[in-house]
């Protein structure tokens, strides 16, 4: 459980103290405060990078050296430091040199207000959502991830310069190469995503016993089948200089009711279906021994009190969890941070 957080010059907050007491943490105050900040930096302590920039110069405050988070868990002290020469990362005032042993030290699970792209936006992000989230729970699926990117990289490069008559050696090398990773990484995503789509419904049901919600895998070309696709199809591939088809044109469609969740579910619904489906994350998850602290940005808005109640009132007891929001609200065991002016 985190017990206290210290933030130096980052983002908005010159220098900011809270110990914390409980295990529902609710944030509020004015737009602008840094509320979101804060989950920011609880974030950025845990895996060494922002949610919301891929600049972490940004987080530090505008005319100031270096920007300091520390982290104070019941078990270790976090600290990392962001300047102009880079991050320096330290457990229990330590510097750890590879961030790869550093980072996931607690784990995090957030909800931001971006994350609605997830169902809105396009296909490229829902593909970013599952790459993130499967390789940090299956490691040989990251390999495979970056050796499909590498072979992808080459072949569309081969694409560029081949003609319809010339020799077809290379062509077929990469081809079945591409194609032997493609099916790892098609069979690895249609078993992430029953697991999900299992654990997404029962979380949604929580919130809204109603309404009917669910996940399912679109994958560009079926298992199997690829290889054969990309033989078929090597004319269209020369023509247009690129490689058509595999996973990399994959995608994820939310339901709701049956319908395409973008265009039939209302914002509040969207919402709730994307909190969701970050608990359900959890709840597939296999690591009991890594705490998991969830960080929920901005939830309360749309959804109306009873939602609103019901969300509360329904996230899962064992973790810690961080909520920002700008009204204050009634729930009982919940410590409520107001955040003003002069904080
Ligand atoms: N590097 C920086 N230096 C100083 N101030 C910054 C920096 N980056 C962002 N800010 C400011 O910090 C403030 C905090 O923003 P933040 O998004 O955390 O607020 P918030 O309380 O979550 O607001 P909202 O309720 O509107 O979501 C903003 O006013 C922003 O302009």
């Amino acid at each position: 459980m985190i017990k206290e957080i210290r933030l130096k010059q980052f983002r908005n907050h010159s220098s900011l103290h809270l110990k914390i007491h409980k295990k529902r943490i609710f944030i509020f105050g004015n737009n602008g405060l840094g509320k979101t900040s804060i989950l920011e930096a609880i974030y950025f302590a845990s895996l060494t990078k922002s949610h919301r920039t891929s600049d972490d110069k940004a987080l530090i405050q505008k005319n100031a050296p270096y920007a300091k988070v520390d982290i104070t868990t019941d078990a270790h002290h976090y600290q990392v430091v962001i300047s102009d020469t880079g991050t320096k990362a330290f457990i229990d005032k330590v510097q750890v040199l590879k961030m790869s042993d550093y980072i996931n030290g607690y784990r995090v699970i957030m909800f931001a207000p971006e994350d609605l792209d997830l169902i809105k936006g396009q296909p490229s992000n829902r593909r970013q959502f599952l790459d993130i989230e499967m390789s940090q729970i299956h490691k040989p699926y990251m390999l495979n991830l970056s050796k499909y990117k590498q072979i992808l990289k080459q072949r569309n490069a081969l694409m560029k310069n081949l003609g319809v008559n010339d020799d077809l050696t290379f062509f077929k090398i990469i081809t079945d190469q591409l194609s032997i990773v493609a099916d790892e990484i098609i069979l690895k995503r249609q078993t992430f995503i029953q697991k999900l789509n299992q654990a997404f419904k029962t979380r949604f049901k929580t919130f809204n016993e109603v309404d009917e919600v669910g996940v399912k895998y679109e994958p560009n070309v079926a298992l199997n089948n690829l290889k054969q696709v990309l033989y078929d199809k090597k004319d269209k591939d020369i023509l247009t200089q690129t490689t058509n088809y595999g996973p990399h044109r994959d995608e994820l469609s939310f339901e709701f009711n049956q319908q395409e969740a973008k265009t039939y579910a209302s914002q509040g619904q969207q919402r709730l279906m994307v909190i969701a489906l970050k608990l359900a994350l959890l709840d597939i998850y296999d690591s009991k021994e890594i705490e998991t602290i969830i960080l929920l940005d901005d939830v309360l808005s749309e959804l109306d009190s009873d939602k609103q109640q019901k969300l509360l009132n329904h996230l899962p007891e064992q973790y810690q969890t961080f909520i920002s929001g700008v009204e204050p609200i009634e729930i009982q065991d919940i410590e409520q941070i107001h955040l003003t002016k002069e904080s």
